[in-house]
């Protein structure tokens, strides 16, 4: 499923209207239905009192569609309308002189007191708010704060259906400037909106559901658009390498973690372990030599390496003993950690240097000694793999953590292009963006996942994946989504608060087995 913004929502009514000549007032009446139906499924009573309030916009004229909809189905409906009549202009003007021609309940509520608004959005058992849509612009103004803030004050009480986007959230940013509403349930049209998987709109967007309303599924070859992918339960289960059953462990690919360091001994056996229960055939681990008996004792499932080290970090001495051993392996992971030792560039310069072609994946500090050294990368002749939370992307690129989180599809996307890396950006929503342009977006996340060691539980994940044959892609797409799908499941039994990397690392199994049931 593909991702849109305001931009080419608009592209792809304009042509469903202007090239196929099916008119926008189709499109509306198309869109009201699809919300009705929806409505009726969520309803939480068999004769629920329904308010819907809408603006003078296009999403205001689906609130028109929706209200004669459910009261020709005979609901228990009002209309509050918040503009002026005399504002509302184009489709949704059509089809609010059908509903006045119709005679239907009308609360006109732009010249009246907010406490019969109040009074309105108390009474009702379901609120749809058909206020603003993929128009908005700016923090919402008054009377729509207000208003918004009485329907806020339903949630959790009352199902809040939001027509296309809560009004407030801008669909291509996620952001909330003023105030939004917060749905309990999002009706969106033809495709989600980046918006609701963007700094603050998965707090806002509730569930969500994209239906259909005439808009043809080529359409999106027929614009030459490239737009971001969802990832999907479907999308992992066609990414996640298939294990032949006759397959042994020489089948599964040979995974190498290089990382630790005296203050980090947990970080590079959580991504060993993640490793190898998402089915790598070996997996071996480099360590500082200090730290190996400790590592040993506690993982005992993986081979070791351990390495020359200086005062519990990887000495120069540990590149010469790694360099005829790493043709062996099938995919590396560097950087669980590793720290930032001295001499760490210099250290990181000589290790990249020496591997050919296999898949890599740099996580955590490895990023930090690699900053200065990105063009190494880009020459690379295999596949590379960067792994930054938002500070470590920040870093990369020599700016606030602020403005990353501004712009994450587009920060994404310029840095996998400038240097021809797969990139997944961490957070409540990851991004992964590709050499050649293509953007991912995981709907998944959780809180409990915001704890030490998660970040080195989905390294081992991807380079799991990636040793069995998977591509960059669909590694990341399937280690991306099956780590948040772990936390999210393993909350359920454990608590956001309980969750650690090990728990995890079981959830994963777990969503691994249930991907194949
Ligand atoms: N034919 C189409 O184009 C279709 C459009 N659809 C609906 O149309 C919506 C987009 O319609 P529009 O582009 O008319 O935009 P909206 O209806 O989202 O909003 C535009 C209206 O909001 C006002 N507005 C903008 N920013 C504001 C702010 N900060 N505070 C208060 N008022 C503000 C504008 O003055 C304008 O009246 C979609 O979200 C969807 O619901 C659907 O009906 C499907 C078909
Ligand atoms: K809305």
């Amino acid at each position: 499923m593909f991702i849109a913004g305001q931009k080419e929502m608009q592209q792809m009514d304009q042509y469903t209207m202007d090239k196929l000549g099916l008119p926008g007032i189709v499109l509306m009446e198309n869109a009201g239905a699809r919300v009705v139906e929806e409505i009726i499924s969520g309803s939480p009573c068999e004769n629920p009192r329904i308010l819907v309030l809408a603006g003078g916009g296009n999403n205001g004229g689906d609130g028109f569609v929706i209200a004669r909809r459910l009261c020709d189905l005979g609901y228990d409906l009002q209309l509050g309308l918040v503009v002026p009549p005399d504002k509302i202009k184009g489709d949704a003007k059509v089809h609010f002189d059908v509903y006045r021609t119709r005679q239907l309940p009308i609360l006109f509520l732009h010249d009246s007191e907010l406490e019969l608004v109040q009074s309105e959005i108390k009474q009702a058992d379901v609120i749809v708010d058909a206020l603003l849509g993929t128009g908005v612009i700016g923090p919402v103004r008054e009377p729509f704060g207000a208003i918004i803030s009485m329907i806020n004050e339903q949630a959790g009480k009352k199902l809040i259906v939001s027509v296309d986007i809560p009004s407030g959230v801008n669909s291509d940013s996620g952001r909330v400037e003023g105030t939004a509403v917060k749905a309990s349930m999002t009706v969106t049209f033809v495709f989600p909106k980046k918006g609701f998987f963007l700094e603050d709109g998965p707090k806002f967007v509730g569930e969500w559901k994209a239906v259909d309303i005439s808009v043809p599924p080529s359409i999106i070859e027929d614009l030459g658009i490239n737009l971001p992918r969802l990832i999907t339960e479907d999308l992992v289960a066609n990414s996640v390498p298939v294990r032949p059953k006759d397959g042994h462990k020489g089948t599964f690919g040979h995974v190498l973690v290089v990382g630790g360091s005296k203050f980090y001994v947990g970080a590079p056996i959580f991504s060993a372990k993640a490793a190898l229960n998402s089915g790598a055939g070996l997996v071996t681990l480099a360590v500082p030599e200090s730290i190996y008996p400790m590592a040993a004792a506690q993982n005992p499932e993986s081979l070791y390496l351990p390495l020359r080290d200086e005062e519990g970090h990887f000495s120069i001495e540990a590149i010469d003993q790694l360099s005829s051993l790493l043709h062996q392996f099938t995919s590396v992971a560097i950087g669980p950690g590793i720290s930032r030792f001295p001499g760490g560039e210099a250290w990181m310069k000589s290790l990249i240097s020496l591997l050919t072609t296999q898949p890599v994946v740099v996580d955590a500090d490895a990023l930090y000694l690699l900053r200065n050294e990105l063009n190494l990368v880009r020459q690379y002749k295999g596949d590379v793999i960067f792994t930054p939370h938002p500070g470590e992307m920040a870093r990369l690129l020599n700016k606030t953590v602020k403005e990353v989180e501004e712009d994450r599809i587009g920060i994404a996307k310029t840095f996998a292009k400038d240097y021809g890396v797969y990139l997944l950006l961490k957070g409540h929503r990851s991004v992964i963006a590709t050499p050649d342009g293509n953007v991912f977006i995981n709907p998944h996340g959780h809180d409990a996942l915001g704890k030490g060691g998660s970040g080195d539980v989905l390294t081992g994940m991807i380079t799991s994946f990636l040793a069995q044959g998977a591509s960059p892609v669909e590694s990341m797409v399937a280690a991306s989504y099956l780590h948040a799908r772990a936390g999210e499941e393993k909350s359920v039994t454990l608590s956001s608060y309980g969750v650690g990397p090990l728990d995890l690392i079981d959830g994963i199994r777990e969503q691994l087995r249930l991907l194949w049931n």
